[in-house]
């Protein structure tokens, strides 16, 4: 080697180092390595992902600057990230900066042959066009009287029926895998106005279930690698770009033969292609969202006995109001809208399940021009940013000493009758500022329904040696399903102290509008 390719590379090497050097400090947060980032921090802690991030951003007072890679070019590229859970950043990526902050290209690129520029997939005009006609659609009845009828049908003729034979039985049942079916059965109901039945005994496997599956987890996979190398992959046809490929195929047909959509369909200037977006981004919004929602939400009642005994006095005292004392009345048919709406404590107790296990864990949003959050940090233009939603509920400067507790009387005002309206930026499992969830008010009458009917009938408890785990993933699965065991619930111990409860304090406390005919009922049950 001759002296001037020598002193190339000492040139090199030392204004590699200086960059190193000034890449470690101006980030703060995880570890980063020379060369390979953060990239062996995040791979040793793969497994517990949120758990980790939520970690550092306690350990840096709620927000840090990391890089993936520390490579000049890919650092400044793509490899900058910022991590958030402060509520102000929140409101400031999520409100009042919003244009500052889409979705951006390489969420869009890697979505695209799934979503193509369906709504969850876009940004700009594309997005605003769809997010206007399907709110209108949102905010009428006829949507909320539809989820009611297909959740009813399903609780009512297929998940009771499963849930009482794996009782008689003495079989333990994946109650993930039979939540997934049935708000999969009621978002298809709702989009195309047809049931699938996934969820019928025998559980009989659904193609276009599988392939979109298939096609999901092979999208994610495409976020693991630069997007030049999924691409040349997509090019070539190897790896999970041909099962990709394959799924997409499927998932046409069967959209093909039913795109009778509930909405959109009306307006008959959309391309069918245009219309089968619209419907995948539905499902894929409303289905895994809800089921893992009440997944936690069981699995949390059933380590809580004293919160599942309120939400089960709460439910009889409706029932009570509303069905009179004939307990075989309260079992005939799922509860209706009405009934459904006055469950207050058990909408605490959901909101509580999403605050600390929100169904989407952590989201990203990217940077367009240089920006300073309220914070102070940062931000380039071309940058990420994450948001951990999974993070803020679990910050004692947001929610308190107790933050890791699950108590739904956090949500509850005084008197207990309402839920107390919470700082919108430090609760955001269902999003926040314009692109807030449009499905939030249709997913927790089709929660509340579902939880109260199963409460109602069944006492749940976690099979023996059943591991509940996180599974890393867009969607707070868990890792190996839920399997509980079903066995039968007798509600007298719960009308007893109901009636215990009022003639100890003399008050109508246990009646949700003051009703004394309550209490006499509730004393002739019991
Ligand atoms: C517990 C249940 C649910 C949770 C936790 C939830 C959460 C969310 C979150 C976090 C987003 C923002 C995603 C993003 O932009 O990256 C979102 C968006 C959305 N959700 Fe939900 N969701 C739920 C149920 C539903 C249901 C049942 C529907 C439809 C029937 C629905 C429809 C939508 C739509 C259309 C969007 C896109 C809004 C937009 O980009 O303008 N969601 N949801």
């Amino acid at each position: 080697m001759d002296a001037s390719a020598a002193l190339m590379i000492l040139s090199a090497v030392t204004a590699y180092l200086l960059w190193f050097r000034f890449i470690s400090r101006t980030l703060s947060g995880p570890r980063v390595w020379p060369l390979l980032g953060s990239l062996p921090d995040l791979v040793r802690n793969a497994n517990c992902m949120h758990d980790w991030i939520a970690d550092n951003l306690r350990a840096c007072g709620g927000t840090y600057q990391t890089c993936i890679c520390a490579i000049p070019f890919l650092a400044r590229k793509q490899g900058l990230v910022t991590v958030t859970c402060d509520p102000k950043n929140l409101e400031h990526i999520l409100k009042v900066r919003f244009d500052n902050y889409p979705k951006g290209p390489t969420w869009q690129a890697a979505f695209h042959d799934l979503l193509g520029e369906g709504i969850f997939n876009s940004d700009g005009d594309t997005w605003l066009f769809q997010r206007k006609t399907a709110a209108l659609e949102f905010t009428t009845r006829t949507l909320r009287q539809a989820m009611a009828r297909w959740v009813s049908r399903a609780i009512k003729l297929r998940f009771c029926p499963i849930l009482a034979m794996a009782q008689q039985e003495g079989k333990p049942v994946d109650l993930q895998d039979l939540l997934l079916r049935l708000t999969f059965d009621n978002i298809c109901g709702l989009t195309f106005g047809k049931d699938p039945q996934t969820l019928s005994v025998g559980l009989p496997e659904n193609g276009f279930a599988l392939a979109f599956d298939r096609a999901t987890e092979a999208t994610l996979q495409r976020f693991i690698l630069p997007e030049i190398i999924w691409k040349f992959k997509k090019w070539l046809g190897l790896g999970m770009e041909v099962s990709l490929r394959r799924s997409l195929g499927h998932v046409d047909e069967y959209l093909s033969e039913h795109h009778q959509h509930t909405f959109m369909k009306k307006k008959e200037s959309y391309s069918d292609e245009f219309l089968q977006h619209v419907a995948l981004n539905f499902i894929l919004a409303g289905r895994d969202t809800s089921s893992v929602a009440l997944s936690w939400f069981f699995w949390l009642v059933s380590q809580n006995p004293q919160v599942e005994e309120k939400i089960l006095m709460e439910l009889c005292t409706v029932l009570m109001e509303t069905r009179g004392s004939d307990t075989s009345k309260w079992v005939e048919d799922p509860l209706v809208f009405e009934e459904v709406d006055r469950l207050i404590y058990l909408k605490a107790a959901l909101s509580e399940t999403l605050r600390l296990y929100p169904s989407v864990p952590q989201d990203s949003k990217h940077v367009i021009n240089d920006d300073v959050l309220p914070s102070g940090t940062f931000l380039r233009a071309g940058s990420s940013i994450t948001y951990s939603i999974y993070s803020i509920g679990r910050m004692k400067f947001i929610w308190g000493d107790d933050c890791l507790e699950f108590k739904p009387e956090r949500w509850l005002s005084n008197d207990g009758k309402k839920i107390e309206v919470q700082d919108s930026y430090k609760f955001v499992s269902f999003n926040g500022g314009p692109r807030i969830c449009l499905g939030k008010d249709l997913a927790y009458l089709q929660m509340k329904s579902i939880a109260a009917a199963v409460l109602l009938h069944h006492r749940l408890e976690v099979a023996a040696g059943h591991r509940v785990e996180q599974k890393m993933s867009l969607t707070l699965f868990m890792k190996y399903g839920l399997k509980m065991n079903v066995l039968s619930r007798e509600l007298r111990p719960i009308l007893e102290k109901i009636k215990n409860g009022t003639a100890a304090s003399g008050k109508e406390v246990l009646t949700s509008n003051g009703n004394c005919e309550v209490i006499e009922m509730v004393a002739a049950v019991a």
